[in-house]
């Protein structure tokens, strides 16, 4: 059985689902949601060119869970997380995590270690990105001398985030917690690429989201997956021209092949995966979080 549509979970009130993940608050002994805890699951769901495909990748909610607390063990060195227990209802066993519910920042707080998509963009249009002036000459999938914070906003579901002039950062959360914010996002991804490179993996950019417990700066929301990051084989990195994607692209390349019979540009859906397509991809989830974390997937 694969997870690919919100459950209902006895105990808990379902609060909100995103494309890939859903939201749930525990009930407390009156019944009442707890005001103070929720249960982050991840869905087999798996999104391409902006679509929620209808096909479930199973296991894919789990291995990025795993993944994830995998990351945030390796990262409190850094920052504190909303890591409450993985002790959660057997019917999202190994993809949920119950979490201290955050007063989240409301910036997609994003950084770059390579120039691709949006960041790619701005520097062909004026040698910037989010307002940070970059070397001359840099190609698609270039190494940035630095990761560089690029935030952006955070879209209602189905629109997409835009880029957040740091200035709006500042303007949104004070000028000492978007410096503290622009700090963390840059060090967790230089600290992932420490890690990833060793494994024969480089991560381009990743997306975190920070909440406030009290006066703490709290990471919350996923970490360093395949879903918040580009996640890119190293052995393949070659600037200028796009880069194959560790995990999306078999779903990629037949979704655009003529055995789909799709065409992007009509603003379809796209159709159901074939089932060696399916298979590949789970592999390759799977093939990611081995090599990350040396643990073998059961
Ligand atoms: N992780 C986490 C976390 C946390 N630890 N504490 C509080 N909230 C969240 C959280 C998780 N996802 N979202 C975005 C979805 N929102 C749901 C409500 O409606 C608006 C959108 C917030």
């Amino acid at each position: 059985m694969t997870s690919s549509q919100p459950l209902a979970l006895p105990g808990y009130a379902h609060v909100y689902s995103g494309k890939v993940r859903d939201l749930y608050a525990p009930l407390d002994d009156s019944g009442a949601p707890r005001a103070d805890q929720l249960l982050l699951v991840a869905s087999d769901r798996m999104s391409a060119y902006d679509f929620v495909l209808d096909t479930p990748i199973p296991d894919k909610g789990k291995v990025l869970t795993q993944l994830s607390l995998w990351w945030f063990e390796r990262l409190t060195d850094l920052v504190p997380n909303h890591v409450v227990s993985t002790d959660v209802p057997a019917a999202v066993e190994g993809r949920a995590v119950l979490v201290r519910r955050l007063e989240m920042l409301p910036v997609e707080c994003v950084a770059r270690a390579y120039l691709t998509g949006g960041g790619l963009v701005e520097y062909r249009a004026d040698g910037h990105v989010s307002g940070v002036a970059l070397p001359e000459g840099l190609l698609d999938g270039s190494r940035l001398p630095e990761p560089v914070f690029t935030p952006s906003t955070k879209a209602p579901v189905g629109e997409h985030d835009q880029p957040m002039p740091y200035a709006d950062v500042e303007a949104a959360v004070g000028a000492s917690l978007a410096d503290r914010v622009r700090g963390l996002t840059t060090a967790i991804l230089a600290r992932g690429n420490e890690i990833a490179a060793e494994r024969g993996i480089l991560i381009a950019d990743t997306k975190v989201e920070f909440g406030l417990d009290g006066d703490d700066v709290v990471l919350a929301d996923e970490v360093l997956t395949p879903d918040s990051s580009r996640f890119w084989p190293a052995d393949l990195w070659e600037p200028g021209h796009a880069q194959p994607s560790y995990d999306k692209q078999y779903v990629r390349d037949w979704l655009t092949s003529p055995a789909s019979g799709w065409d992007r540009s009509s603003g379809e859906a796209p159709p159901d995966l074939p089932a060696d397509v399916v298979e590949q991809t789970r592999a390759k989830y799977v093939e990611a979080y081995e090599r990350l974390t040396g643990r073998t997937f059961s």
